[in-house]
């Protein structure tokens, strides 16, 4: 699936905006603050979760406009160009924080945008992961195993929604222990399936990242870190006072961590340099965008925001190299000339 054209109406920094698009390279092109990495949320908004900032609704609105906005795109299989389906998510302006959610003109749930299209993205907040906090990491993970797992969206909503209920009636001292016990086996339920498919994707990801080239990008060698609990319903029911004291759920799979080693360095990747972990990070999302396509017959769609700029001649030729005809791939830069050489690509330049 590719996005083959994209609306946005009162997004961000866009009144009305409508660009037609082809598959492969989709060049965004213009000043600091011409709008290039407003284009590339609206299109990780095709997905679920909160688009690539993290960001609450209320922020995406345009300031100064209805107080609402509207994402539109039609996707089309990168083959055959049949099948176009018509997805759209945005706010009314009577609700800014409710996200609605739109499949070929009939309402649906965020998380079934999953069964149409996976969307992945490198943005330069995210040079920080590998010091960020475990739940940066792990939101990282899910995404990963989401373009895998369509259901993955669905296990983690309804595990979190019975860890708060439980949360919150441990916080209420007179607590009804058959109702926490139901919850508890909810929690139990999701966690294993979270669970199961983080390992997953954790396993089917690392033989890839064991076949990657040896270079230009680092080698990452990536494990599952805590959150594992072989009873989590019985762990649960011993922990209830622990847990109220701490005011939430100390065990779980809410916990785990995503650990990254560069293997030519035997280093974990919080002491790695900048441009190391970057290049590990890329790696770990070439590798992942190999695997998606052969595993679901689907490329993912990637949102790279910046990366060129940050990459000497020759690793750029090699990501440019390693991307060329594998789906629709978004690069954002201030300047046409980083992507000299690249060939075949739809090219916007905004702003000026
Ligand atoms: N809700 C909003 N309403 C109106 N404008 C907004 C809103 N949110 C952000 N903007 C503006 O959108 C503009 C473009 O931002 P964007 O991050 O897309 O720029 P960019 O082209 O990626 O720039 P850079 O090269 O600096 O990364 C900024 O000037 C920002 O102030």
């Amino acid at each position: 699936m590719h996005v083959s054209r994209l609306s946005l109406a009162d997004f961000r920094s866009y009144a009305d905006a409508a660009f037609t698009l082809g598959d492969g390279f989709v060049l965004l092109t213009g000043e600091n603050g011409a709008g290039k990495t407003n284009a590339l949320e609206a299109v990780s908004l095709l997905s679920p979760g909160r688009g690539l900032r993290g960001a609450s609704l209320g922020e995406m609105a345009r300031k100064g406009g209805t107080g609402g906005f509207a994402v539109a795109a039609d996707l089309r299989a990168s083959t055959d160009g049949e099948g176009e389906i018509r997805v759209g998510t945005g706010t009314l302006a009577g609700a800014p924080e409710r996200r609605q959610v739109r499949i070929n003109g009939a309402p649906a749930s965020a998380n079934s945008l999953s069964e149409w299209l996976s969307v992945l993205w490198l943005t330069p907040a995210m040079d920080r992961l590998f010091v960020d906090t475990a739940s940066a990491r792990r939101r990282f993970l899910d995404r990963l195993v989401l373009a895998l797992r369509p259901g993955h969206a669905t296990h983690a909503a309804r595990y979190e929604a019975a860890m708060r209920a439980r949360n919150k009636l441990l916080a209420e001292n007179a607590a009804d222990p058959d109702w926490l016990t139901a919850l508890e086996a909810r929690m139990a339920e999701h966690g294993a399936a979270l669970a199961e498919a983080r390992q997953a994707t954790v396993d089917a990801l690392s033989s890839r990242l064991a076949e990657a080239p040896e270079g230009p990008f680092a080698r990452a060698a990536i494990a599952l870190e805590g959150g594992e609990v072989p009873d989590l319903a019985a762990a649960l029911a011993a922990d209830r006072a622990r847990d109220a004291a701490a005011g939430r759920t100390l065990v779980g799979p809410h916990r785990t961590d995503l650990a990254v080693t560069h293997v030519g360095k035997s280093q974990p990747a919080a002491l790695c340099s900048t441009g190391e972990q970057k290049a590990l990070l890329i790696g770990i999302i070439l590798a992942h965008a190999d695997l998606v396509a052969d595993a679901t017959a689907r490329r993912p769609i990637l949102l790279l925001d910046e990366v060129a700029a940050h990459l000497d001649p020759v690793r750029r030729g090699a990501l440019f190299e390693r991307l060329a005809g594998k789906g629709q791939v978004w690069m954002t830069g201030t300047e046409p000339a980083l992507f000299e050489g690249i060939g075949a690509a739809t090219r916007i330049a905004l702003g000026g």
